[in-house]
């Protein structure tokens, strides 16, 4: 239990837009680095990772299986396994104070309240042995002083707004009564019941069928502009993104290696990374080849490139590629890539080396 719970009336009240404290973005992640193994041989699985997002923004943060997403957004709510993965280094700066050197108290009195997390399977966080409105009631009362009956009109009000069917009956149902697109539709409310200023989502509807998909991504869409919430959703799905980014991260063996708004990261890439996810990854004799898949594989985190972690599977690359990491430079306002060979108008359709 917290020390000093929130008087607020909790969802009604709560949910209201609140103006964003003095421009400063919700959340800001600077050099994030997740590591495992001894302190004297550690294997980094996430490197120098900073990002933003501000007030009732989307972020999406893509790439293949294995990057590094779900392990930067645990590490971000304080949730990595540890041990024996730990935070190797950075800050994340939740309303400007940082969470890692948070006492640990105070931040897990955060979670669940100022910012909140929902999964790929509801089953993994809904507790099979409780009623739906018990559980989303219990997240309320945990955080908010109120009286019982309060925290359950609350929880009728969210599965109200989750758009589930009779809510009054469903608040005394448990999980397994429910299909899976319900269920994700609970963690959703469980999610929002407090007001969150920070919401992360990882790849919430890839167990979902297609038509359940784009109405829980509408639903959390529009309940998060409503609300002012920022979000930052992980996906592999470049439909998802296109559909409800407003900046995207592209990350590539556990950096990120693309930064900037949609409409950037899908008009005019700037990795040849993101370039080969578009999937038309321009050939080298300058006409447009459609790629299905990139060639080779993501190198293991233990065996990382000395350069470029891309360096192996780039067409592009040259001997610069190989020798040290490229820093994500600013290509136009906003937009960021860490390729030694961007901006890439310069040299689409010349052979590699001959770039200027
Ligand atoms: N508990 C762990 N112990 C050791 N290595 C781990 C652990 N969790 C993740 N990793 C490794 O860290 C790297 C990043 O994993 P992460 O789960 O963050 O990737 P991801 O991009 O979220 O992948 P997916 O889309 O499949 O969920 C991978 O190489 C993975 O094998």
């Amino acid at each position: 239990m917290p020390a000093t719970k929130n008087t607020d009336m909790p969802f009604s009240s709560s949910l209201a837009p609140r103006p964003s404290e003095a421009g400063e973005p919700v959340l800001r992640v600077e050099g994030l680095g997740v590591a495992i193994g001894p302190a004297e041989r550690p294997v980094t699985l996430v490197e120098d990772v900073s990002l933003e997002i501000a007030a009732g923004r989307t972020l999406c943060v893509v790439g293949e299986s294995g990057c590094g997403k779900s392990l930067t957004s645990l590490a971000i709510m304080g949730l990595l396994a540890t041990p024996p993965l730990r935070v190797a280094s950075g800050r994340v700066l939740f309303e400007g104070r940082d969470l890692l050197t948070m006492e640990p108290r105070e931040r897990a009195d955060l979670r669940g309240d100022r910012m909140t997390m929902i999964f790929q399977e509801p089953m993994t966080s809904l507790n099979p042995a409780f009623t739906i409105g018990d559980q989303i009631a219990e997240v309320v009362r945990r955080h908010r002083d109120i009286s019982a009956e309060a925290a359950r009109a609350t929880a009728l009000e969210m599965l109200r707004r989750v758009r589930i069917p009779s809510p009054e009956k469903r608040l005394d149902e448990y999980p397994h009564q429910m299909s899976g697109g319900m269920r994700q539709r609970v963690m959703i409310a469980m999610a929002l019941a407090n007001g969150p200023r920070l919401l992360i989502a990882d790849e919430p509807t890839t167990a979902l069928d297609v038509t359940i998909q784009a109405q829980i991504l509408s639903l959390v869409r529009n309940l998060q502009r409503e609300t002012g919430t920022a979000l930052l959703l992980i996906t592999h799905d470049l439909g998802v993104v296109a559909e409800v980014a407003d900046e995207v991260a592209v990350m590539y063996a556990g950096r990120i290696v693309e930064r900037g708004p949609v409409e950037a990261i899908f008009d005019d890439p700037q990795h040849p990374y993101t370039i080969g996810l578009m999937g038309s990854l321009p050939s080298l004799a300058g006409d447009q080849e459609r790629l299905v898949t990139i060639p080779g594989s993501v190198p293991p985190p233990e065996r990382m490139p000395r350069g470029c972690r891309f360096s192996p599977r780039c067409p592009f690359a040259i001997a610069g590629c190989h020798t040290a990491p490229p820093p994500l430079a600013e290509i136009t306002p906003g937009h960021w890539a860490a390729c030694i060979r961007a901006p890439l108008e310069a040299f689409v359709g010349a052979p590699a080396g001959e770039a200027a």
